[in-house]
């Protein structure tokens, strides 16, 4: 093409047409002067309905908006603006072309100023970002579900060990901040390895599964949290929970699995699967981080282990440890 060439009326005719977003003119009057295909089959306004109206007479739902200030601002200095998506989200009342009504597409729109001879004029370039909008709420509510994934023990279901740390320490501070009560269950299935090796491993997860759902069930309490320690530990944080009435659930607990009739291998103390249990209840002078009252629980669960297992130990700190069934 030579210099001097330049595009057939015809053709820029055509190619705004064709254009995949809104193209629309003002002059300084917000007279709208031009109109492209792309704004009719999404505003289900044709040219020759809105050329030469205001702008925002069509749309008084655009006045005092920032594409106003931004249409204002740019006539009068010259300069271009870009509207932010998140600030002033969708302002035209657009819909997906052949769809009357529903969601307004989303909007990312640009208004660029421009004089032609002795005439200024205002470019509003309107993009759908619906499907960028879309994908970034799907990927935020994904990013949400795994987050809560990532706070449930794959196998049994109920909260993982990093939800139990989360719990123990924000039931901890709130313990500490208003002088309240706190307490601690760790608690393990007895002679489990015998009933892997009896049963094999896969009926050693669904002994697993049934057992913790048994124990969550026992817990009442909407703020009581059941957790899967690990591999065949769970621990259990108790709010507003006196060290005696610690001992009442997890007594509960240990009567609850016993009940279940689980059948255990010959090899193991008792001929259905059992559980031994460690209580330790927060207390501000001694007992008063999550590591103090973890070590707690864990003595005492060892302690409930050598004294013949399913049974439950609870720590005190005045008087030693003292079983208590
Ligand atoms: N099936 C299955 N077994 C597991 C899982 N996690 C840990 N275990 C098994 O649990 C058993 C725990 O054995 P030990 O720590 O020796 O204790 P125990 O046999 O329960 O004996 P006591 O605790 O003294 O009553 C091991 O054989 C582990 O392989 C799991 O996710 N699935």
């Amino acid at each position: 093409m030579s210099e001097n060439a330049s595009v057939s009326p015809t053709l820029s005719a055509r190619v705004l047409g064709l254009a995949q977003l809104g193209l629309i003119v003002i002059d300084t009057n917000h007279h709208i002067v031009m109109w492209n295909q792309w704004m009719a089959s999404r505003s289900g306004r044709s040219a020759h309905r809105v050329l030469g109206q205001d702008l925002f007479d069509l749309y008084g739902e655009l006045r005092g908006q920032r594409l106003e200030q931004a249409v204002l601002s740019a006539l009068q200095s010259n300069l271009p603006q870009q509207l932010s998506p998140s600030l002033s989200p969708s302002p035209f009342p657009l819909y997906p072309a052949g769809s009357w009504g529903g969601e307004r597409v989303e909007q990312q729109v640009s208004v660029t100023p421009f004089n032609e001879g002795k005439e200024r004029y205002c470019l509003i370039e309107v993009s759908d970002i619906s499907t960028i909008v879309g994908r970034e709420r799907q990927l935020r509510s994904q990013a949400e579900a795994l987050r809560a994934q990532s706070y449930v023990d794959g196998l049994t279901g109920i909260a993982n060990r990093r939800h139990f740390d989360v719990a123990l320490d924000r039931e901890l501070r709130r313990a500490i901040r208003n002088d309240g009560q706190l307490s601690l269950l760790l608690m393990d299935i007895d002679s489990f390895k015998a009933y892997n090796d009896h049963f094999g491993h896969q009926q050693g997860d669904a002994c697993l599964t049934m057992v913790a759902e048994a124990f969550a069930a026992t817990l009442q309490r909407p703020a009581d949290l059941a957790a899967r320690y690990g591999g065949e530990e769970f621990g259990a944080v108790l709010p507003d929970t006196s060290c005696e009435q610690a001992a009442l659930v997890a007594e509960s607990i240990r009567a609850k699995i016993a009940s279940l009739n689980i059948a255990h291998s010959p090899a193991a103390t008792r001929p259905h699967v059992t559980m031994s249990i460690g209580v330790a209840t927060f207390d501000k002078d001694t007992l008063n981080d999550a590591a103090a009252m973890l070590a707690a629980a864990d003595s005492c669960l060892y302690a409930a282990k050598k004294a013949g297992r399913d049974c439950v130990i609870i720590y005190r700190p005045q008087d030693q440890q003292e079983t208590a069934a």
